[in-house]
């Protein structure tokens, strides 16, 4: 039993780190937003997600996960994100 407990606790350390990491790659997300602003550039960057998902999908394969399941979770932060900046977007134009 007492290791049962100990590894949830673990999972739950693990679970915040993760959600600590999104939070980040969302601030990120916001600068990344001003920065193709002032270079006139548009959110979407179909070529950068492309970059993104494939190499989650070779580190994946590398550590033994399974790639499929990697590459939904990196489309749902890039979906975020993309949300995130659309929402940004929606601000800068309020009158
Ligand atoms: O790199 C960018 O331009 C981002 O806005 C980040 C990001 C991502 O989440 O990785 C999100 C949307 C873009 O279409 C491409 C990549």
């Amino acid at each position: 039993m007492m290791g049962l407990v100990e590894h949830r606790l673990e999972v739950q350390k693990i679970d915040e780190e993760i959600l600590r990491l999104i939070q980040k790659r969302m601030a990120l997300a916001e600068k990344i937003y001003r920065d193709k602003a002032a270079l006139g550039l548009s959110i979407s960057d179909p070529d950068q997600e492309a970059l993104v998902l494939s190499r989650a999908v070779d580190m994946a394969t590398e550590l033994g996960l399974d790639p499929g399941s990697i590459k939904s979770i990196f489309r749902i932060l890039i979906d975020m994100s993309l949300q995130k900046q659309h929402g940004l977007h929606g601000e800068d134009n309020l009158p």
